[in-house]
């Protein structure tokens, strides 16, 4: 389950700025508080040549506002009332980035959005497995713990499934992650988070950090920072959703972050895959360090050996509540 950390070697995290392969990206949910700032950012990625943009509505103005901007890429827009839309949003993509659903308000868990946003998905990823049953899917719709095995149960009934190429972003966590101890060490660093994308199961590995020295105190505050930041987000915005723009810059990055797999980079990344890793405890998905090549994953890493057992206790936690959602998940679309 856990392995040297001497294997691992940390992604660079600025933009891409080589030139362009040809690398289309479609976003499903492209109008929402998340869709919109990461259209803006991928419209500003030099990897991405093409934007295909789809959500119910509203999406032709965000294509014609962000396809302004003076990079190459061209933008359209497609909404459900054009025919074929989504279809047309999706086809030749390479990576389809999915926010679509709907945002928690204070007092829900993600899991609170189960009910809602399991059909968006299921109905999604099912239209991505007759178009681009090839494309890489990066699904950011809550609750992530469930999604993920919802889109994979799709593509397993629709024949074309591929682990290597479905993946929960749950950068934001690392993104998080990173800022809380930044502002502790004066530096931005990276913080490996694995788990989930949920509470209990976001799994901050401090331990991972040189140079970061806590108390017992300071640490288990800082975990739960980094498990409840989402929570810290929706309250702050009382009502009016959970977080869009930081959400919209981390899935951003880890688009990037494919696109320079694809173009012959060696790249690490934390993402929320299939996994063997706990096949002992009868469970398929979690998010570790994954690294990536044009394929997707290339090569899934166990947890570093040295990880403190504050953070193995962590990981025993969270293994039941993983172990909840990915059942539900399955069940839903084993029931609809
Ligand atoms: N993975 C993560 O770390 C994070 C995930 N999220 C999740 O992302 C999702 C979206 O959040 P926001 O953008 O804030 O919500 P939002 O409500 O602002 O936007 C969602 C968009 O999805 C669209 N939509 C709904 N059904 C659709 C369908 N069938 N096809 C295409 N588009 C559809 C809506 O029209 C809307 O424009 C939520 O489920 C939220 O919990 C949010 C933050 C972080
Ligand atoms: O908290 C939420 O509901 C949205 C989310 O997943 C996050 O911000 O991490």
């Amino acid at each position: 389950m856990f392995a040297t950390r001497n294997a691992i070697k940390i992604a660079a995290r600025s933009f891409s700025t080589a030139s362009p392969l040809q690398s289309k990206v479609a976003v499903l949910g492209a109008a929402g508080g998340i869709g919109q700032p990461l259209s803006l950012l991928l419209k500003t990625n030099p990897r991405v040549t093409e934007l295909g943009l789809y959500d119910i509505h509203n999406t032709p103005g965000v294509a014609a506002d962000i396809g302004h901007i003076n990079t190459l890429s061209q933008v359209s827009g497609y909404t459900a009332k054009d025919q074929d839309g989504l279809k047309k949003a999706l086809e030749g993509a390479e990576l389809v980035v999915i926010p679509a659903g709907v945002p928690r308000k204070p007092g829900m868990t993600r899991d609170d959005l189960f009910n809602t946003n399991a059909g968006i998905v299921r109905d999604l990823a099912q239209a991505c497995a007759e178009v681009c049953p090839k494309a890489k899917l990066l699904i950011i719709s809550n609750p992530v713990n469930s999604t993920v095995p919802i889109a994979t149960e799709v593509f397993k009934k629709a024949g074309v499934y591929d682990a290597k190429k479905i993946f929960g972003v749950t950068s934001l966590d690392l993104v998080r992650a990173s800022r809380f101890v930044g502002e502790k060490l004066g530096k931005i660093t990276e913080v490996p988070v694995v788990g989930g994308h949920a509470g209990v199961t976001i799994i901050p590995l401090f331990s991972q950090v040189s140079g970061l020295s806590l108390t017992d105190a300071e640490r288990d505050a800082l975990t739960h920072r980094v498990q409840f930041g989402g929570d810290e987000v929706v309250k702050a915005k009382d009502g009016a959703g959970s977080a869009t723009l930081s959400m919209a810059y981390a899935g951003a990055r880890f688009a990037d972050s494919l696109l320079r797999a694809e173009a012959g980079e060696d790249v690490l990344e934390w993402a929320f895959v299939r996994t063997d890793l706990f096949k002992n405890e009868g469970l398929e998905f979690f998010s570790t360090y994954v690294k990536l090549d044009k394929n997707g994953v290339k090569e899934i890493l166990p947890l570093p050996q040295n990880i403190s057992e504050y953070e193995k206790e962590l990981v025993k936690k969270a293994i039941p509540e993983l172990k909840k959602s990915e059942t539900k998940g399955v069940s839903f679309v084993g029931n609809n």
